[in-house]
């Protein structure tokens, strides 16, 4: 039998966001609220990168962040993926593009990408073998956001953000050193907003952990399943479970809220015995909660990729297999695809994912042809990964025709594969 966490610990900043937007049927970033404390009792909480001593420092930092968050919001300058209405760039990478409005990355001007003096850090295997870093994740205490930071940096302190932004304004002010962010699903997909945030913010990817996720169906002690009028979680996590809910007989209400770990909280804290949430076999021991089925997810090997993110580049290498991510747009459509993918295939260079998401700055292009009327194009923004190191001429040579071709371009990190196997004991996050 569990015991019932404390949700004494919970401190909200700024605002206090009613529970129903935080779980109402469709969620409610209108208001932003920084959560700096866990429901949890949080001494209790032993794992190797848990919440360190400086949490003070941390709450403060989050306060810090959330006031900018939201005055950002209140300046109609909303970064929670509505898009920067105030934009109007016709192209980007130096032609004619306001490149600040973008928060893009111009290839040529850009001075982060100018040599920097090595530091001791630079020359360590990153990401694999953090210690004491602080990272930042999106969530509570029992997200597989946080177990990604502990298989990536298995010594560090795992840092809660309520949402996306707060982690990548933290490693951004110097609050936390790295941000990880999840980007893609074996079953769900790609994670857009996040490849959103990649472009919005000019942090590096430093390294990329892929993360089995084994799902639990989780309601209070003695609560059974035919009890349940609603499953709440995160929407890839009830994405992920859409076939299993409906083969164990749930057709009840489905309803998306910020992360599985905080559904399972939201579940204790108010004692809802008609609900059940998709949550990790850790949230369960967490929050109080029994595991009324486990392995839920519809297929048994379910992966989530995490990036991890730094505000300073790795220096890439050749003596392991690295991947290298980068994102890009043409000023005339998709017309330059082809000839992009083709810089990859003559080079023998896998690519392992490709995206496409809308450019938000300049979502459509009209092109009026007299005889014919007016077309109307969408535009956008491509992400690829590709198995090659920066370091590896084959790929330079390939960015540099890459780059004839397209108007942006960004390297978003060059960074290690994880090639650990998925049954290793640091990948599990089950409690097992
Ligand atoms: O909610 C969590 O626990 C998260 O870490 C987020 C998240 C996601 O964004 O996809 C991460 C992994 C799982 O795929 C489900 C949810």
């Amino acid at each position: 039998m569990h015991t019932l966490a404390s949700p004494s610990s919970t401190y909200y900043l700024n605002r206090i966001r009613p529970s129903l937007n935080r779980f109402g049927p469709t969620q409610t970033r209108g208001v932003v609220t920084v959560k700096c404390g866990y429901g949890f009792d949080y001494a209790n909480f032993t794992q190797g990168y848990g919440v360190g001593s400086s949490r003070a420092d941390w709450q403060s930092s989050c306060a810090i962040l959330a006031s900018k968050v939201i005055s950002q919001q209140d300046n109609g300058h909303n970064n929670s993926g509505n898009g920067n209405e105030n934009n109007h760039v016709s192209a980007v990478n130096g032609h004619n593009a306001s490149v600040t409005d973008l928060q893009l990355v111009p290839v040529s001007n850009n001075k982060s990408i100018q040599p920097k003096p090595l530091t001791i850090t630079d020359l360590s295997p990153a990401p694999m073998h953090g210690s004491q870093l602080r990272v930042a994740y999106q969530g509570v205490p029992g997200a597989y956001s946080e177990a990604a930071a502990g298989k990536a940096y298995p010594n560090s302190e795992a840092m809660p953000c309520d949402q996306f932004e707060v982690a990548f304004q933290s490693v951004e002010l110097w609050i936390a050193d790295r941000a990880v962010l999840p980007v893609e699903n074996s079953l769900g997909g790609s994670i857009h907003r996040n490849y959103d945030l990649l472009l919005r913010h000019k942090l590096h990817i430093v390294g990329e952990v892929q993360l089995p996720v084994h799902h639990c169906l989780l309601a209070l002690p003695g609560i059974r399943k035919e009890y349940l009028t609603r499953v709440i979680s995160h929407p890839q996590a009830l994405a992920q479970c859409e076939n299993t809910l409906t083969k164990l007989g749930l057709n009840v209400a489905r309803e998306a809220v910020d992360d599985t770990a905080g559904a399972a909280e939201y579940i204790a804290t108010n004692n809802l015995r008609d609900t059940a949430a998709i949550a990790s076999a850790r949230a369960a021991e967490l929050y109080g909660l029994n595991i009324l089925a486990d392995e839920i997810q519809d297929d048994p090997n379910n992966v989530t990729r995490f990036v991890m993110l730094a505000r300073e580049p790795i220096i890439p290498r050749t003596d392991r297999p690295f991947k290298t991510s980068i994102v890009f747009a043409h000023d005339k459509g998709t017309s330059v695809l082809f000839k992009v993918l083709s810089a990859f295939a003559f080079r023998n260079i896998s690519l392992t994912k490709i995206e496409s998401r809308p450019h938000r700055s300049r979502p459509i292009r009209v092109v009026d042809d007299e005889s014919e009327g007016t077309a109307k194009h969408f535009e956008y923004m491509f992400y690829i990964d590709f198995e090659a190191s920066m370091a590896e001429v084959r790929a330079q040579n390939a960015l540099a025709e890459v780059q004839e071709f397209t108007s942006f371009l960004r390297v978003l990190g060059s960074y290690p594969m994880d090639m650990t196997p998925w049954n290793s004991p640091s990948t599990s996050h089950r409690g097992d």
